[in-house]
């Protein structure tokens, strides 16, 4: 169901056999620190300047480097060049990159030649048509479906899940767009096919990129009883 990421990825490297949870919008030491700690699976990073969650001022790269490898570290862009997100990749040790904005199929293939996995983002609204994703399946490692907004990411805003009810390809995918604690039980019963994760930003924060651990540990706990989230 699954082909391409978890033939790159095994198992286990990804701490939990249900729902894999993407923090994003990481931006100091000491908080990506504690993140850490509650297990989380992917941890995303925002190259995009005009986002408040810009973390190329503040990360420190040797810092990044001492995060578990069974975190895997998500640099996103938004419309950025091959080369420029080539240069982070290797500037930052990241895993995966997440395309957030109008990037063709042509430059996902690029990259993707280039050794990159890659989360593909798409805006749903409510006129929303697969058929723009289908040219995607096969230069993508997943997709991520995130609520149309006035912002191209990070407008903490909903989208009405049933629509991925529809969802006809086999490439794994993130749901994203205002994510908060209030959907826990939701999102404990959601079944929806390609399914793979869900993406936790601004819902979850304290002030943008500064999120608030108290908030997600309770979220983990929701989804994860039984699991010692304090373990790294
Ligand atoms: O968060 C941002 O500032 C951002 C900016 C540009 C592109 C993507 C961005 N974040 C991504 O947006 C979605 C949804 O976030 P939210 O839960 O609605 O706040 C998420 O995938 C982030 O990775």
């Amino acid at each position: 169901m699954f082909p391409t990421p978890l033939a790159t990825y095994p198992l286990s490297s990804v701490n939990s056999p249900g729902l894999r949870i993407k923090v994003c919008g990481m931006r100091s030491d000491n908080n990506i620190w504690e993140v850490a700690k509650l297990g989380v699976d992917f941890m995303g990073f925002i190259f995009y300047a005009k986002s408040p969650r810009y973390v190329v001022p503040t990360l420190d790269v040797k810092m990044l480097a001492k995060l578990p490898p069974s975190i895997l570290k998500v640099g996103v862009f938004v419309n950025e060049t091959t080369p420029v997100i080539q240069q982070r990749v290797q500037e930052y040790g990241l895993d995966l990159v997440q395309l957030h904005g109008h990037e063709s199929p042509a430059q996902c293939a690029e990259l993707r030649a280039a050794g990159i996995l890659i989360i593909k983002a798409f805006s749903v609204g409510a006129d929303f048509d697969f058929a723009q994703v289908t040219p995607y399946a096969d230069c993508c490692n997943y997709f991520l479906f995130d609520t149309k907004g006035p912002a191209l990411g990070g407008n903490g805003t909903t989208f009405d899940w049933q629509l991925l009810a529809e969802y006809p390809l086999s490439v794994p995918y993130f749901l994203a767009g205002g994510l908060d604690l209030a959907h826990a039980q939701e999102l404990q019963t959601l079944r929806l096919p390609g399914l793979f994760g869900i993406d936790l930003n601004s819902r979850f924060e304290l002030a943008p990129g500064e999120k608030d651990v108290g908030k997600l540990r309770q979220l983990f706990q929701k989804l994860r009883p039984g699991s010692n989230i304090s373990s790294v």
